[in-house]
């Protein structure tokens, strides 16, 4: 069937009060964005709905792009039909016979009519009745079952039109991404942080990332690996930013200046501190990673208090209470899991003592260090970061840097 609208539903806009126009403008701009490349396609809000006019591109199509749009609740491709019963009728056994396509047209249905629009002149139960034993006589093997259907025609009389529906679709929840702030997400190229960015992106953030990498331990392909898994996450994000932090040289003066045990508690300080320079100068509000609560020697909750001692922006851990599996089901449904796991050396894999702190002492933390020129170290490193802009397409990445 060709389709010539959707229906958009969100749920958790409602809520929002005052916000509420704000967070609508936003899921619209974003739901155009994701679908920018058919142009025909067109949006437009009424009353708590916002219906995409398809203009003779494939539903299918449009449909595999929203649905990683945060902030939809769910949507349905719809009839736009007139002020007409006869009409709402016809529409409401097309879209029956096609849901019970493949079973021969036999099944259970429900007719479900919302009258908004209080000025049609028929109740929703008197159409509710017209209209379902419109399709009942017309389809020998159908039944009614108003609790558990196969099939729910939901028609909505509003004031501009009527629309009827026969499939809804589960859309990816959350809130619309650009309206919760911007954030500065600590990448590596395992499986957690780009799933921590996933989470962080679903509560509407807009998100940046940062890479620190320390050639010639780490190689090219763990660096265009960054590239890829951050490319995953512009379907939900749009154009990513990632900054790759150049810590070579930094990482062989801690390798010089501290205790083996200690080496990685002083490695994620400057990895805090740099992020949180460079944040603020970048406009990040705060900053996410990957990290769950005991998953490592790194981060136990003594981990923590001797890392985060360093940085006072906040720092989002949307998986601190994941399980390692629970992460690797969300990193297989968005499609990072196959990346991650390419065996491409890490820059904090590159000095691994075999025996890390797992209860560091902060005021030993504290005194290694004070043997390092810390404020410089930081600033150095800083300045040396370098930005790509990821696209969803890689060849427009390199159209742009023509
Ligand atoms: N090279 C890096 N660049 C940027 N951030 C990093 C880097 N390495 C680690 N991080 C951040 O620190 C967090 C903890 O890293 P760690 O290696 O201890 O744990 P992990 O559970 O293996 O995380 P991941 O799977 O994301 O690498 C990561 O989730 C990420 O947010």
């Amino acid at each position: 069937m060709q389709y010539e609208h959707v229906l958009v539903r969100y749920a958790e806009l409602s809520l929002k009060g005052k916000n509420r126009k704000k967070f609508e403008r936003q899921l619209d701009q974003n739901i155009r964005e994701a679908l920018s490349e058919y142009p025909a396609v067109k949006t437009t809000r009424s009353f708590g709905r916002l219906y995409v006019l398809l203009n003779g591109t494939a539903y299918e199509d449009v449909r595999e792009k929203l649905k990683h749009v945060f902030g939809i609740h769910s949507f349905s491709p719809a009839m736009k039909v007139d002020f007409d019963v006869d009409a709402m009728c016809e529409a409401a056994y097309t879209l029956t016979k096609e849901a019970l396509e493949q079973r021969n047209g036999a099944g259970t249905f429900k007719i479900n009519v919302r009258r908004i629009n209080k000025g049609f002149p028929h109740g929703s139960a008197e159409l509710n009745y017209t209209l379902g034993s419109y399709v009942l006589a017309r389809m020998e093997k159908l039944t009614v079952d108003v609790k558990k259907p196969d099939v729910e025609i939901k028609v909505e009389i509003r004031s501009e039109a009527v629309f009827v529906t026969g499939q809804t679709e589960k859309g990816a929840g959350g809130l619309p991404v650009g309206t919760s702030g911007n954030v500065l997400l600590m990448l590596s190229g395992g499986i957690d942080s780009p799933v921590a960015g996933y989470l962080a992106l679903k509560r509407g953030v807009t998100l940046e990332a940062i890479h620190f990498h320390s050639p010639p331990y780490t190689n090219a392909q763990a660096k265009k690996k960054v590239e890829d898994l951050a490319r995953k996450l512009t379907k939900y994000a749009g154009t990513v930013k990632v900054h790759f932090v150049p810590f070579t040289e930094l990482q062989l003066a801690i390798h010089k200046q501290i205790p083996d045990n200690c080496e990685i508690t002083v490695t994620r300080r400057f990895m805090l501190r740099i992020a949180e320079q460079f944040a603020k100068q970048n406009g990040n509000k705060a900053l996410v990673n990957g990290e769950s609560l005991g998953q490592v020697a790194s981060q136990t909750l003594d981990s923590m208090v001797a890392i985060n001692d360093v940085t006072t922006m906040p720092v989002l851990r949307p998986l601190v209470t994941m399980d390692k599996q629970e992460t690797i089901e969300i990193a297989r449904e968005i499609d990072t899991y196959a990346t991650s796991i390419l065996p491409f050396e890490d820059c904090c894999t590159i000095f691994l003592p075999a025996d890390p702190k797992t209860r560091p002492k902060l005021e030993k933390i504290r005194y290694y260090e004070s043997f390092m020129n810390v404020e410089e170290l930081v600033n150095e490193t800083v300045a040396k970061i370098e930005t790509v802009e990821i696209r969803e397409r890689e060849e427009e990445e390199f159209t742009s840097l023509l």
